[in-house]
């Protein structure tokens, strides 16, 4: 029988980190050649617009372009499965949760392993019966599962891959389902698999035409002037003899709010990084400037207002209608693809934010100089700039 893998992360984690645990779990699904199911997105915490509803059950179609994904990966969406696999409308009954954990004891050793250990303390999980649990299951009420177990594991997919072999073919699950799958690692990250995964998450074309009419409209560019087309099947893309050149602007992913906190040496003054952008904007030639944000229109005025006048500042912000159709995960990707054509790109302190857009940015083949860059805090005084993950073909 064939094998479904389902899978959720940890409630707190953002887009990005997720997009990166998906690549994980669909590299594992590649080696046991189950078919991805793919999980629906649950309202996110950074998914703050007042202007907007609940935004939860959207399905990866919203943000992602589901042909190139299924070019890397056997997938199906989840609501369409649950309506193939459940004629009636008696819900959903996966066979295991499969409840992923770091090892409590790693003696020093980070040897890869994975150990069925006893669960403790899961409260998201509930007896419904005798033979089945109660979960949230990315806020669906009518799906179940009969088995409930606890792995402990330090690796990637080839640690798993066993487990869960002996799972299916022994124990005849069908339905699978990883919690927390943000424990498992990448077994090759970096290495031609992991850029084939991650070339395969094109955007939705809904999103790139979005960002695409703003380039034309506010910034002069495109893809053909700016040599930033990609190939319509992410598989033919090989690598270039030059670089690409990149729009005529500079952009900026300003990370803010939780940072201001969380990354608080590192992230720079309102005036500061208005001076550094600034200075960026003389260095590469140009008047244009685009910041991508999760800033409050008062700090973008802020830094406005100390800009110098020849330059021009642009952020996306949709009209209501528009918002309401792609809504704020919609607006971070076209943000997103903004700053990945521009001619130069700086980003955020760690922000997974801002390490995806330097993905796209290898994708199209812009020169790593302009690519892996960050601000740096007022007080820094040695700024460490990213690590250059180039890409692989
Ligand atoms: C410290 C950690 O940082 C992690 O954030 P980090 O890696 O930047 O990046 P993400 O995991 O994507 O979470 C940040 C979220 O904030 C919004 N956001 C941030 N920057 C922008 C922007 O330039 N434009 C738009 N439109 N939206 C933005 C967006 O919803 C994005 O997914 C968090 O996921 C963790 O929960 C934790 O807070």
């Amino acid at each position: 029988k064939h094998c479904y893998l389902f899978y959720d992360v940890n409630p707190g984690e953002g887009f990005n980190l997720r997009r990166d645990v998906y690549l994980r779990v669909a590299a594992l699904n590649n080696i046991l050649n189950c078919t991805l199911v793919l999980p629906p997105w649950d309202h996110l915490y950074h998914w703050q617009s007042n202007s907007l509803n609940f935004q939860g059950k959207l399905p990866w179609s919203k943000f992602f372009d589901l042909k190139q994904l299924g070019r890397y990966t056997k997938l199906v969406e989840f609501e369409s499965f649950v309506q193939e696999e459940t004629k009636s409308s008696e819900g959903l009954l996966i066979d295991v949760i499969l409840h992923l954990q770091h090892p409590t004891d790693l003696n020093g050793s980070f040897e890869e392993k994975a150990n069925f250990v006893k669960c403790k303390k899961l409260k998201k999980y509930w007896k419904e019966d005798d033979a089945t649990y109660g979960g949230p299951f990315w806020s669906y009420e009518n799906v179940f599962a009969k088995k409930l177990k606890c792995l402990e594991i330090l690796g990637g997919p080839r640690v798993l891959k066993p487990v869960l072999q002996n799972l299916i073919e022994s124990k005849s699950n069908r339905l699978i389902f990883l919690d927390r799958a943000e424990t498992l690692l990448h077994d090759q990250f970096g290495q031609t698999d992991y850029w084939r995964g991650r070339r395969s998450m094109r955007f939705s074309t809904h999103l790139i035409d979005i960002a695409n009419e703003f380039r034309k409209t506010f910034l002069k560019s495109s893809d053909e002037e700016d040599g930033t087309k990609l190939p319509l099947d992410w598989r033919v893309e090989s690598k270039l003899d030059t670089y690409s050149r990149g729009g005529p602007y500079i952009a900026a992913h300003l990370r803010r709010k939780d940072f201001l906190s969380a990354r608080k040496s590192q992230i720079p003054s309102l005036e500061k990084t208005a001076e550094t952008l600034s200075l960026l904007a003389k260095k590469n030639n140009v008047s244009q400037v685009f910041i991508a944000s999760d800033a409050s229109d008062i700090e973008i005025e802020e830094i406005m207002g100390h800009i110098p006048e020849d330059l021009e500042i642009f952020t996306f912000r949709p009209s209501l209608p528009t918002k309401g159709k792609i809504l704020d995960g919609g607006v971070a990707i076209v943000d997103q693809i903004i700053c990945a054509c521009a001619k130069y790109f700086i980003g955020s302190y760690e922000s997974t934010f801002s390490f995806r857009i330097q993905e796209e940015r290898e994708i199209r083949q812009l020169h790593p100089d302009s690519t892996f860059n960050r601000f740096c805090g007022d007080q820094e005084l040695n700024c460490q700039q990213p690590t250059r993950w180039k890409i692989v073909f």
